[in-house]
């Protein structure tokens, strides 16, 4: 159970603590944040609403903290993060309980989520030694006019203090995406968590103090991102920002000072099927696609662009694995849980009645108890509904008919985002053309759009995001060059064999 065992100290009353100089505390604010549980509705958990001076706290210990942990050893930093991998890996029980609890995650893909962050975790560490065990050697004499006279050293070094702003959807996942990078490169690390989601954090964040980093290296903050995010995104001890979430990157991209940015935004990720598709995969994949936990990925299908020849075909494929889909709470593993707010089921709703007005054919009917939405593929969508467009973040697919390979990519390419999109074709000459003309940050040939592996480059074009994910892209983002230049009073040449 949350808050129990080992997590015992984590908690007080039925308010959970922060986690700042090795300790977990109580805020000076007296106040807490509700964390409502989407299926019942109900008030769940509570966190810790904390201050500005706490913020101003975990700040100045963060800088401290970073100062001797960039000493320690390489070997000995990644020594630890394989102790807090497997440390999470042994509790995954607990923490995936909080996320069927916070965030409505079916209980199978929960306990996924806590195993895939372990792996993340000891595979940062192992890419880390690997990348910062190496350096580059210059010689000066490959430029013109210069003899060689200077050896150029080359070294990654830290950046100092990397805030981490994880979504609800993936809590911890999407977390130690950036805390391990952060750590093996010998950066120390504010955690934000999502207000949903937060308790799975905090649970994750005690694996790592079990495992015995140093005080102060890694604090976790809570409270609400709309009353503390601003003060923290615009802190000026932050050296790195790494975020991930919706239009709130944008924002925080115009606010934050001159620090590198890691985003990671939405998407309105399209799926091209072309007439001599393999309709059974192209069906299967957007399905999975497009309804995994419920459609609230930011890598999931947000819109089918099917040729008009194969559409009704594909349509009723698509339809008849939909029917099969399970609707209920998340502790029953069912394939559609309720969505995580009830303002994003109203927004959600919102697109529906856009679209029913609009006349676009609904082949389910609409439903919806409470924040539960049963999943719905709307056919027929024209680019004048809104569905065509945003990005529901929920279970309703658009399927837009189209009847050239370029109407579809114009359709994709006229999208704000760029993150990811799809094509279904068996013949992979016109797959590279597809996939060139899109502007996306991947295209993936003959399956949904995913960002896993982790070690994958994971980025956004366009409103998607700045920069790249990926454990290798993020452990290289995390560190900046460091030149040291040996000038020699003459110039000297290897003469190789005398
Ligand atoms: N490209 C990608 O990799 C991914 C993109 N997304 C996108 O994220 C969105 C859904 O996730 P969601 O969590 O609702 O996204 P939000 O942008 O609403 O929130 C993301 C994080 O930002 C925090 N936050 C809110 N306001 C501020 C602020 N002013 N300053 C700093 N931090 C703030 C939130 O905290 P709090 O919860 O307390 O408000 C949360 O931790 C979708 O658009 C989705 O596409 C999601 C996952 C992956
Ligand atoms: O937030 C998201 O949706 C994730 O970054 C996508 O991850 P996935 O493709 O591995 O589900």
């Amino acid at each position: 159970m949350a808050g129990n065992g080992v997590f015992a100290e984590i908690i007080d009353g039925d308010v959970f603590k922060y986690y700042c100089e090795g300790e977990w505390k109580k805020s000076a604010s007296g106040k807490s944040v509700a964390i409502i549980n989407p299926t019942t509705r109900k008030i769940q958990y509570k966190v810790q609403a904390c201050t500005q001076e706490e913020v101003n706290k975990v700040m100045e210990i963060a800088k401290a903290a970073q100062k001797s942990w960039a000493k320690t050893p390489l070997w000995k930093r990644a020594e630890l993060l394989h102790k807090a991998a497997a440390i999470l890996k042994e509790h995954k029980a607990p923490i995936a309980e909080c996320l069927v609890k916070e965030i409505a995650k079916p209980a199978k893909d929960a306990v996924t989520e806590v195993v895939r962050s372990g792996d993340l975790i000891s595979y940062t560490a192992e890419e880390g030694v690997r990348i910062l065990g190496e350096g580059k050697f210059l010689v000066s004499d490959s430029f013109p006019g210069n003899e060689r006279t200077k050896y150029c050293l080359t070294s990654k070094i830290p950046l100092g203090v990397i805030l981490a702003i994880p979504p609800f959807n993936y809590p911890v996942n999407l977390a130690v995406s950036k805390i391990g990078p952060a750590l093996i490169t010998g950066n120390s690390l504010v955690l934000k968590p999502p207000t949903q989601g937060a308790v799975a954090a905090l649970h994750m964040v005690h694996c790592f103090h079990l495992a015995g980093f140093p005080k102060g290296l890694i604090s976790c903050i809570t409270g609400k991102g709309s009353e503390i995010g601003d003060f923290l995104t615009m802190h000026p001890g932050v050296n790195c920002i790494s975020f991930t979430g919706g239009d709130t990157g944008v924002a925080i991209s115009k606010k934050a000072g001159m620090v590198p940015l890691q985003m990671e935004l939405g998407g309105k990720d399209a799926c091209i099927v072309l007439e001599d598709a393999d309709l059974d995969l192209a069906a299967g994949n957007i399905v999975k696609g497009g309804f995994s936990y419920s459609g609230q990925r930011c890598t999931a299908v947000k819109v089918v662009l099917v040729m008009e020849s194969v559409a009704d075909t594909l349509v009723e494929k698509v339809k008849a694995k939909v029917a099969k889909l399970t609707v209920g709470p998340p502790e029953d593993n069912c394939d559609i849980t309720p969505v995580v707010s009830e303002s994003s089921a109203n927004f959600i709703e919102g697109l529906v009645m856009d679209a029913k007005q609009k006349d676009a054919t609904f082949c389910q009917p609409y439903k919806r108890e409470g924040n539960l939405i049963w999943p719905l593929l709307l056919d027929n969508v024209r680019p004048d509904m809104r569905i065509a467009w945003e990005e529901p973040f929920g279970p309703v697919l658009p399927v837009i008919r189209i009847n050239s390979v370029e109407e579809g990519i114009h359709h994709c390419n006229a999208s704000n985002f760029g993150l990811q999109g799809c094509v279904f074709t068996k013949d992979i000459n016109k797959a590279i053309l597809i996939s060139d003309a899109m502007e996306t940050g991947t295209v993936q040939i003959n399956s949904a759009p995913a960002r896993g592996p982790d070690h994958f480059p994971f980025q956004g074009l366009k409103d998607s995001g700045i920069g790249s994910q990926g454990i290798t892209n993020s452990i290289n983002m995390m560190t900046k060059v460091k030149t040291t230049v040996i000038n020699l009073p003459t110039p000297s040449y290897t003469m190789g064999k005398l």
